[in-house]
């Protein structure tokens, strides 16, 4: 029996302003940082000791994990990043607000977009370095991505592309580490958790579209040797 924790990060400076946020890589803000430690202090209560980490390549997500391991008392255990965690590549739409989207191309296409299973959004044209939005400078294509195998790079995603890129890595590592009866801490984004999710839970593609995954609330799992769910809850905060 092993324990999985997934954690999406705390509010991203672009969650606060309702931006696709998608791989441009945002800061935590400060209430995102109070939800990380927050989310740290819920998992020491829950006693869990881990013994792999992993995360994506963007800040927002790795600094969660580490406010929540610091907090945790367990920032030393080792620790993998892959840009196979990132969130869903959110195309033309990164950097756009979600309320301007919903009035220009209606409610149900935005949230076909936002959660649906395999609706594209709209591919970027080109894949930039930097991308300047509100007049700041954000990281995009940047050299964290050298390895990436050719032709790999998205223009843009949906739920379903995304969890074809997070499978690989979770197969030849994640579920290798649980298999062995090894806790592991996961602190990614709300989509490319909601992929881990539906392949951990056998989610249908149409039941996916209800799924949400809060800021900075913990998942655990406990799973079985063949990682079929035995248990699964959700700390939240105390009101
Ligand atoms: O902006 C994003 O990248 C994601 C997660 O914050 O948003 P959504 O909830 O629309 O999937």
């Amino acid at each position: 029996m092993a324990k999985l924790v997934l954690i999406r990060h705390g509010q991203s400076e672009w969650n606060a302003l309702n931006l696709f946020n998608g791989w441009v890589d945002t800061k935590l803000s400060d209430k995102g940082i109070a939800q990380a430690r927050t989310a740290g202090e819920l998992l020491a209560k829950e006693g869990i000791q881990f013994d792999q980490a992993y995360t994506s390549v963007l800040t927002r997500a790795i600094t969660t994990l580490h406010y929540a391991l610091e907090e945790a008392g367990q920032l030393w255990i080792p620790e993998m990043k892959s840009w196979r965690l990132n969130e869903r590549h959110y195309g033309a739409l990164q950097g756009l607000n979600k309320a301007d989207a919903a009035e220009k191309w209606g409610d149900e296409q935005v949230l076909q977009w936002r959660r649906s299973y395999d609706v594209l959004p709209p591919l970027l044209e080109e894949q930039t370095e930097t991308v300047e939005v509100l007049g700041k400078e954000y990281p995009a294509f940047d050299r964290r991505y050298a390895d990436v195998p050719e032709g790999e790079l998205p223009f843009g995603e949906n739920l379903k592309v995304t969890l074809e890129r997070v499978l690989p890595f979770w197969e030849s590592n994640i579920s290798k580490d649980l298999a062995a009866g090894k806790n592991v801490v996961i602190a990614a984004h709300g989509n490319s958790l909601r992929a881990l999710v539906k392949h951990i839970e056998g989610i249908s593609d149409d039941d996916i579209l209800g799924v949400e995954i809060a800021n900075g609330e913990p998942l655990v799992y406990d799973l079985a040797d063949d990682l079929s769910v035995v248990s699964k809850k959700v700390l939240k905060p105390e009101a």
